[in-house]
């Protein structure tokens, strides 16, 4: 359990966070959410001990990071893959931090199979990829089999698959009982992956509920409903039927009518009454998407003021006309790509299925490892220096408050 009160942190003038109070349970994914610089990883540095709060305080299971027994073993975190010696290989950085925190060796390769790096684990990490570098955070993070995890924007930089399987192995941390912070800018994933969320805007609290709530609480459920297409006058004798009892019809693309205002019996009734026949009556909740952007719509930061595609588009040819939507396709796809080739071959088959590790972990390209025993920290090593640890799960914490 992670519980923040009254958090605030300013730098100078800059007020990064302020009185900020919240908890994260074990047994949840957490979401972290909020715009550019609304205070996320500041607080997240707050929670580690890397940044120190200016007023408030943050706890991990009722202690404060630097006053956590055996700190490395109960927290793991993720807040910047960069910050790794390029010249190490990934086996070797690892297995520094494991003997900071006096982890022992051999859980360097169950994370490295974890993750899926164990191929390349003697190569130097100045050489990974994106992609390879957040896997290898992650093994960071996990080293110490923590309790309690923070992930900054885990799935930076990751494929497809890579993202499918940071989706799945924070699902299952969760379902382990442990406590999973996960910060994102992507929202759709965040769907798919938290139960709850907490979103911050300009440094304060704007909402902390679950993901079904915050859906709700932000957005307007409406019904789609659509007539015959081929009896246009239907549509409008219904569309003025359910207007006269207090709904509100907006057109979609594709020539249905989005309701809002009642329910969907009332709308069927309405239909009956007047006599019209309905091809689709369908309730719709908006997505995490659109929730979030009217909330925080008023705490974002920095936005863009100009079209970033006007430089690309082509001039019009004298006398013609821009494109106009068609039903059905969403907006005018001036750079839309063009249509996949027909009958062709699969440029883009996928991978052949691979075993999936401890985590559902990628496809690893040689055996791996063995499969680790039941969290192998189930008994508490002796205790390591009292002083406050270097953070060894939190992949090398270079955003100190001193380093900016
Ligand atoms: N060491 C620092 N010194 C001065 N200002 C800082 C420092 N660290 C963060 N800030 C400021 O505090 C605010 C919050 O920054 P923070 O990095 O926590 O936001 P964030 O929500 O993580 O942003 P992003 O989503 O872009 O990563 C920003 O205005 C940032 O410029």
């Amino acid at each position: 359990m992670i519980e923040a009160s009254g958090l605030t942190k300013r730098y100078g003038d800059k007020t990064a966070v302020y009185n900020l109070s919240f908890q994260v349970r074990p047994g949840t994914v957490t979401g972290f959410l909020g715009p550019n610089g609304s205070g996320k990883s500041t607080t997240m540095r707050m929670i580690l001990g890397l940044d120190n709060p200016t007023a408030g305080r943050v706890t991990i299971c009722g202690h404060p990071y630097d006053k956590l027994p055996n700190a490395p073993r109960q927290v793991g975190a993720l807040l910047d893959a960069k910050a790794v010696h390029g010249g190490r290989s990934a086996r070797n950085h690892l297995l520094s931090l494991a003997q900071l925190s006096g982890i022992p060796a051999r859980r360097v390769d169950e994370v490295l199979g974890v993750v899926g790096l164990h191929e390349v684990a003697g190569r130097r990490s100045k050489g990974f990829s994106l992609g390879m570098g957040q896997r290898l955070g992650i093994a960071a993070a996990l080293l110490g089999d923590p309790q309690v995890l923070l992930f900054d924007e885990p799935v930076n930089g990751l494929d497809p698959e890579g993202i499918l399987w940071v989706r799945n192995l924070m699902k299952s941390l969760a379902a382990e009982g442990r406590t999973v912070f996960v910060s994102s800018h992507l929202m759709s994933e965040m769907a798919l992956t938290a139960d709850h969320l907490i979103v911050i805007g300009r440094g304060q609290l704007m909402a902390d509920m679950s993901v079904r709530d915050f859906i709700s609480a932000n957005s307007a459920d409406f019904a789609r409903v659509r007539t015959p297409d081929t009896e246009p006058q239907q549509r409008e004798k219904l569309s003025a039927a359910i207007t006269e009892a207090g709904g509100h019809v907006l057109p979609e693309q594709d020539g249905a009518l989005r309701v809002t205002g009642l329910p969907l019996p009332r709308i069927s009734d309405i239909a009956h009454d007047h006599d019209v026949r309905l091809w689709e009556l369908s309730p719709h909740q908006a997505s995490l998407e659109e929730a979030y952007m009217r909330l925080t719509q008023g705490a974002v930061d920095y936005r863009s003021t100009i079209d970033q595609k006007e430089g690309l588009q082509q001039p019009l040819p004298p006398g013609a006309q821009p494109p106009v939507p068609v039903p059905g396709q969403g907006q005018p796809g001036w750079y839309a790509p063009p249509p996949p080739q027909q009958g062709g071959g699969q440029p883009f088959a996928p991978p052949q299925a691979a075993p999936a590790g401890p985590y559902g972990a990628p496809p690893a390209p040689a055996a791996a490892p063995a499969a680790p025993a039941a969290n192998p920290y189930a008994q508490p090593p002796q205790a390591p220096p009292s002083a406050p640890q270097p953070a060894a799960p939190s992949a090398e914490p270079t955003k100190s408050e001193d380093a900016r």
